[in-house]
């Protein structure tokens, strides 16, 4: 866990800064509060903040309030400070420091003030990757994906530029379930988002749709371009072979629907509607291939 501590006077600082590198913690040290935020703008890895009330310019506890209206990354800051009365304290909560060491400081209790600060980091950070992320693939899901859908979508629609979507389902995923067990099931849905994300450049937007669907947004991307990409992934996953236990393996195929970015399309969801077309089409004519969507038409 990284630690900021913002510390004007050069002694204290120097003593904060060791008791708290001896406790395994990473640390850095600023003098003021704009240098505190200039920091925390460049490193968004440092959750916990040390900080003194009193400081040269803005003090400890406008920092506090500027850290709140500025990040969205949890922050844990902890107020050290001479101040002790319980006004002081109630002033500083109120700003939103989450808590309040007075000086001279008890190394001891600075620890374990740390201590439990780092657990609350830590498990915000754990719900936070879990309102976003799919636990057992590790990419986007639904509702992280939408939201990053609609952003993309709204630039691309204010700078007028082309982009397509991939809706893309595994076939037959019953039957794997069936055969090779839930389990297998889950490997199979873990190599291929592996697959997925090797197959696509780093701004791409991938994500888990829901149960064996999964989506893909290719910024600036045609739907020749985009059949290209589907194509890719089709035959690379076709050919990936899925390990269980027991020496036993097996291969999936997946059916792949594919839409451009129209100016009559209202919405994102317009768009994915369209991908979700063609995807019908391709479990329709014999699954494992793609196809895309042309106006009202479908063409593989
Ligand atoms: N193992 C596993 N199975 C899942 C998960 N999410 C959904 N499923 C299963 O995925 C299967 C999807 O089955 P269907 O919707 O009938 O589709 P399908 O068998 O793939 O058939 P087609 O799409 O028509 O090729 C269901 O049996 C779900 O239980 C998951 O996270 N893990």
């Amino acid at each position: 866990m990284n630690i900021l501590i913002v510390e004007d006077e050069p002694v204290t600082r120097m003593l904060i800064s060791s008791s708290v590198r001896n406790w395994g913690y990473e640390v850095s040290q600023v003098e003021s509060a704009e240098q505190a935020l200039a920091f925390l703008q460049q490193n968004e890895e440092y959750y916990i903040i040390l900080t003194d009330w009193s400081l040269p310019g803005v003090s400890g506890l406008q920092m506090a309030q500027e850290i709140r209206a500025r990040f969205d990354e949890p922050k844990y800051i902890i107020m050290l400070t001479n101040k002790n009365s319980e006004e002081d304290l109630i002033e500083a909560m109120e700003a939103g420091i989450d808590d309040y060491v007075t000086k001279p400081f008890s190394p001891g209790e600075l620890r374990v003030r740390l201590r439990a600060g780092s657990r609350i980091i830590e498990q915000t950070q754990k719900l936070k990757f879990l309102a976003n992320y799919d636990e057992l693939t590790g990419i986007w899901n639904r509702r992280m994906l939408v939201t990053q859908m609609r952003n993309e979508w709204n630039r691309h629609s204010r700078e007028e530029l082309i982009c397509s979507v991939l809706m893309l389902d595994i076939d037959h995923f019953k039957i794997v379930n069936d055969t090779y067990g839930h389990a297998g099931g889950d490997e199979a849905l873990k190599v291929f988002s592996d697959v997925l994300k090797q197959s696509v450049r780093p701004y791409d937007l991938v994500g888990r749709f829901g149960g064996e669907e999964f989506t893909v947004l290719l910024p600036n991307t045609s739907m020749s371009e985009a059949k290209e990409v589907a194509e890719r992934i089709r035959t690379e996953v076709e050919s990936k072979i899925i390990h269980i236990k027991n020496d036993c393996s097996f291969n999936i195929t997946v059916s792949i629907g594919v839409a451009e970015r129209e100016t009559s399309d209202k919405s994102v969801q317009e768009l994915i509607g369209k991908a979700d077309s063609a995807l019908y089409f391709a479990k329709k004519e014999g699954r494992n291939q793609t196809v895309c969507w042309f106006g009202s038409e479908v063409t593989q």
